[in-house]
């Protein structure tokens, strides 16, 4: 078998169309445009580059955004001031916060500091406990985008065995809360876990997101699954993911390449998280 190629560019494509209409339609209805807002504070290079992908996407799509740059000295508490003024801007609907924040900044403060109906990102703990109960709630984009691209297959999800790779907050527990919510059986693995290969190997589904290039090999993935490859690590300046995608696309049905799998899917899902925000007023 020889895997179909998972196209996150494209698929993100289209979801991006759709907003863009949407957020006209809005605009003439409602007379609101949806506004996001970006703050990052200090000078990783990669993450600057994230936080222009984001205005980008915002552009393409007839959005207001506005980032803030801040240096990486900032306090803690300049920074919730900012956040504050921010739930307070009614033309701002979203706001980021991108992660990592400089030392010394206590990331859990800063996210619970967002009105959950501005987290665009689903880090509020209010999000995360929709989430878990099933609620209408802002779902992180990372988890959301996967969803998309498993659903674009076709293939249904319930009764499947997914296993997910991976327990951040961000991006393993909430996609597995996500693929239970859609019926199927979900493992979790993580670096504690003995013996992934069994596991992996009975795996329908498999989403990758430990951040370990090679991680999943040809021989430990199920012959027809369906492979979705989280992980982002820079190796001699390249972006690669977890999965050998050279020996699993001899095995898999289906597999996201990286780059143009996941990745644009999560800037799509930020734009619509916005949108959907945006509604909410
Ligand atoms: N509060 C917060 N929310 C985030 O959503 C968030 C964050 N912090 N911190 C950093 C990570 C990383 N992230 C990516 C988004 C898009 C691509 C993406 O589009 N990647 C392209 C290519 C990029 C390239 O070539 O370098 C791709 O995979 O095809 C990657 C990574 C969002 N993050």
């Amino acid at each position: 078998m020889t895997a179909k190629i998972l196209d996150g560019k494209k698929l993100s494509k289209e979801i991006k169309e759709k907003i863009a209409n949407d957020i006209k339609a809005l605009q003439k209805s409602k007379g609101i445009i949806p506004g996001l807002a970006v703050i990052i504070a200090g000078d990783d290079e990669a993450s600057h580059v994230y936080v222009s992908m984001k205005e980008k996407a915002c552009e393409s799509v007839g959005m207001y955004s506005k980032s803030f740059k801040l240096p990486g000295t900032i306090t803690q508490e300049e920074l919730l001031k900012i956040i504050d003024e921010l739930n307070d801007d009614e033309k701002i609907h979203g706001i980021l916060v991108q992660l990592p924040l400089p030392p010394g900044i206590d990331e859990r403060m800063v996210n619970e500091r967002i009105l959950p109906s501005k987290d665009i990102d689903g880090f509020h703990a209010i999000n995360h406990g929709r989430l878990f109960l099933g609620e209408d709630s802002l779902i992180p984009c990372t988890p959301k985008g996967i969803i998309e691209l498993i659903k674009y297959t076709g293939v249904p999800i319930s009764g499947k065995h997914a296993v997910v790779i991976g327990r951040s907050n961000i991006v393993g527990k909430p996609t597995a809360m996500l693929l239970l919510r859609e019926n199927a059986t979900v493992t979790i693995c993580h670096s504690k876990t003995k013996d992934l290969t069994s596991h992996v190997r009975s795996a329908d589904i498999l989403v990758s997101a430990a951040g370990i290039p090679n991680l999943v090999r040809g021989n430990m993935v199920k012959e027809g699954a369906i492979v979705i490859d989280a992980g982002t690590r820079v190796v001699e300046d390249k972006l690669v993911g977890d999965v050998n995608f050279n020996e699993v696309e001899k095995i898999a049905s289906w597999l996201t390449p990286v780059p143009g799998g996941v990745g644009p899917m999560t800037i799509a899902m930020l734009l619509q998280n916005t949108l959907k925000a945006a509604m909410m007023k």
